[in-house]
């Protein structure tokens, strides 16, 4: 499968920080791909980088999308939102004061109802708000939070406020989705439906590229990974040789003795 999604070198430093040096991965069209490393190995840099929060000191991120090839590095996150790339956040970024139900029905961009024109015909906005609000239960259905629809997200635990988020990404008609730790402190059975519905929607066409500690749950779920360490790229390779990999244990095992 051709790459839809391709960092080339990529150096970002932070003062005298090497937060990533010379880093190149690949995201394969409809792949699913995890990205792992301990604690400031530089993988929120990398999703900063390709998702626009941060312009890269050197190297390159190319967006393959259908036969068109662009250059993203250096977009605004809303530019780079706009070409169909979304990513969540490790700290959920959700409006604390609105429900759960409101949160994920202001995320998508374009909305008829944005537009002053179209939002002058209530008909059209409100068959769109239909469709999004079908949406959202079915997600919130999903992950068993339907109860929670209508309940302030600042009432919310921190588990579930992780799951909102990723439902929140998920709503957006996005064909690239860049997960920042979707199952951090999410309970075991609730990690595992959310990697389930991951796969379901890569079977529709979606891509992911997913950073996350819970190494358990993920490695069954993805194709391919990336391990980073020290800003540099440690390892690649499919779940079992890189759980397997002795650089790859040592620099984990650093990690646990620091
Ligand atoms: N905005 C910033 N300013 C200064 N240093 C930064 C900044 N962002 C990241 N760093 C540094 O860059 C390195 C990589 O951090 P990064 O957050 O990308 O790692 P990470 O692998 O995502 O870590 P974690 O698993 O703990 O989230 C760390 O040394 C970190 O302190």
């Amino acid at each position: 499968m051709a790459n839809i999604l391709e960092v080339d070198n990529v150096t970002k430093t932070f003062g005298g920080i090497v937060a990533l040096q010379d880093v190149s991965i690949s995201v394969p069209e409809r792949g699913v791909v995890g990205l792992i490393g301990p604690n400031g190995s530089g993988k929120t840099t990398l999703f900063n980088v390709v998702s626009g929060f941060y312009v890269p000191d050197k190297g390159e991120v190319w967006y393959h999308n259908g036969g068109n090839s662009e250059r993203i590095d250096g977009l605004n996150p809303n530019e780079v939102f706009a070409k169909g790339i979304v990513r969540t956040f490790q700290i959920p970024r959700l409006f604390k004061s609105l429900t759960v139900l409101e949160n994920l029905l202001l995320t998508p961009f374009g909305q008829k109802g944005e537009h002053p024109l179209k939002a002058i015909n209530p008909e059209t906005w409100q068959e769109e708000e239909k469709a999004l609000a079908k949406k959202a239960i079915e997600l919130l259905n999903r992950f068993g939070l339907l109860e929670y629809a209508n309940v302030r997200v600042s009432e919310l635990s921190g588990a579930h406020m992780k799951l909102i988020e990723t439902i929140r990404g998920l709503m957006t008609p996005a064909r690239v989705f860049l997960l920042d730790e979707p199952a951090a402190g999410v309970e075991a059975t609730a990690a595992h439906n959310l990697f389930r519905l991951v796969r379901e929607l890569n079977a529709n066409g979606y891509t992911f590229l997913i950073v996350e500690h819970r190494i358990e749950v993920m490695m069954q779920y993805v194709d391919y990974v990336y391990v980073l360490h020290n800003g540099q790229l440690l390892a690649e390779g499919k779940p079992d040789e890189v759980v397997s990999d002795k650089r790859v244990i040592e620099a984990y095992l650093g990690d646990a003795n620091a």
